[in-house]
């Protein structure tokens, strides 16, 4: 499995710590986002990292910013793309099972380390149940394709 881990000048600290507890798990990680806490513009990290999970040159991606809002933002303005903001384990697994989360996001200013690690385990060890969630997401993506949903 190949991730890729972005981030804004909030999230540096957390983003390494990250970046290395994903190496442990054996996954290969392409870091992109500023490694300095110079600010950096979250849309540009949200948005390369979007493109590469898009694209599949990444299986799925991790973003961090302060909050993790501007950055999911930003990410999930590329086609194909569901970020998750999640501040605990439980939306993160659900983030999975039911809406196919390709990316996660959370806050280095509201997450601590121990809890960012749980969060992204969770997301990663959670496989999609499919059945009626993909029916949903199928919405999510009409919605995406054309802008409207014809069963409204
Ligand atoms: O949380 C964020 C966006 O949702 C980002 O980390 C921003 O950088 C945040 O808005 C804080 O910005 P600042 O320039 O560090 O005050």
């Amino acid at each position: 499995m190949k991730l890729v881990i972005a981030n804004d000048h909030a999230a540096v600290d957390l983003k390494f710590a990250i970046l290395e507890h994903l190496k442990e798990r054996g996954i290969e990680v392409v870091n992109i986002g500023t490694d300095t806490k110079e600010r950096y513009q979250y849309p540009l990290a949200g948005y390369r990292a979007a493109k590469m999970v898009a694209s599949g040159e990444a299986d799925g991606g991790v973003l961090i910013c302060g909050t993790g809002i501007g950055i999911s933002l930003a990410a999930n303005k590329v086609k194909g793309i569901r970020a998750a903001v999640c501040s605990e384990p439980y939306s993160a697994k659900m983030a999975r099972e039911h809406n196919n989360a390709n990316m996660i996001a959370f806050g280095a200013r509201v997450v601590g380390e121990d809890l960012a690690k749980m969060i992204v385990d969770s997301w990663l060890d959670a496989k999609f149940q499919g059945g009626r969630h993909a029916e949903r997401v199928a919405l999510i993506d009409e919605i995406e394709e054309t802008g409207e949903l014809s069963c409204e």
